[in-house]
């Protein structure tokens, strides 16, 4: 035995894919035994909706994971909620990382980000990206409301919807988990619907002052956080996420020699 020691935290039944890690490889050490449990592998589920993930049941051996998941991202408050939301139900770490964004459907670029982020990390990666959906204007600002909110602003969101009587919207978060390296992302999405409403509340967190959801008399940023948190597009696509470790049972290898 090595100086890994095998930390098990999770020990459900795996998913389709892993039924393709051997004993062999769980279990053997050095580079080759990461090489193997991080190839390439076909998706465990496609949660391409708010439902439940769909796992396959199966008694083969789960897969091991060389260290906790990294959540990328350059946003603080994107991860300060995340920590809220996750706490300890999910091993992560996180890291500090602007990557490119492309252009084009929001679940692209979420999996491209997670594609990037495994690359750069070298290891199993969690990344979201965030929209802001007019459905006046067919789901646009999306993506690309941090550009929008960067130059035109609250008020400038608003002025937008002024040519249409339709001001609702959902807040869309795609978070996209890639086991390593060529390894395809899986994605996980979670949406609350509301509407756009002149800015209130304390304005530390992107458009959270100009997003009443569905139901509720503030706006998020009035909201205490911890209301946010349990009806957020994230908090919802999160709850996606841990129920698809909660299935998968990933193993999670910690050096203890650190
Ligand atoms: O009021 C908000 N409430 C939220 O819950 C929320 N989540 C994200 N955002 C903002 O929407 C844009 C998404 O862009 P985005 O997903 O590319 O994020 P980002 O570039 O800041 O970080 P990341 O891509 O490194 O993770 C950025 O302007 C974020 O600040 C939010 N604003
Ligand atoms: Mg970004």
């Amino acid at each position: 035995m090595n100086r890994w020691a095998a930390a098990l935290y999770l020990a459900f039944r795996p998913s389709v894919e892993q039924r393709a890690v051997s004993e062999e490889s769980r279990l053997g050490g050095g580079e080759s035994r990461k090489e193997a449990l991080l190839r390439p592998q076909t998706a465990a589920s496609s949660p391409s909706s708010t439902g439940a993930a769909e796992e396959t049941p199966s008694k083969t051996m789960p897969v091991v994971l060389p260290r906790p998941v990294t959540f990328v991202t350059g946003n603080a408050k994107k991860l300060e909620e995340v920590r809220a939301i996750l706490g300890q139900s999910i091993p992560f770490q996180s890291l500090k990382l602007d990557l490119p964004e492309l252009q084009g459907e929001p679940e692209e670029i979420s999996k491209e980000k997670a594609r990037l982020a495994a690359a750069s990390v070298n290891g199993p990666v969690l990344v979201e990206d965030t929209c802001l959906c007019f459905n006046a204007l067919k789901g646009l600002p999306g993506p690309y409301i941090k550009w929008f909110l960067e130059k035109i602003g609250h008020e400038g969101l608003n002025n937008i919807l002024k040519a249409y009587e339709d001001k609702s919207a959902y807040a869309m978060c795609i978070f996209s988990l890639s086991l390593g390296p060529n390894s395809d992302p899986v994605t996980f999405i979670g949406k609350t619907p509301g509407n756009i409403v002149p800015p209130r509340g304390p304005t530390d967190f992107g458009w959270d002052p100009i997003f009443q959801p569905d139901g509720y008399e503030q706006t998020y940023a009035e909201m205490p956080k911890e209301e946010k948190n349990k009806i957020s597009h994230r908090s919802r696509a999160l709850a996606l996420v841990k129920s698809h470790f909660a299935a998968a049972g990933y193993l999670f290898q910690t050096d203890v020699s650190h």
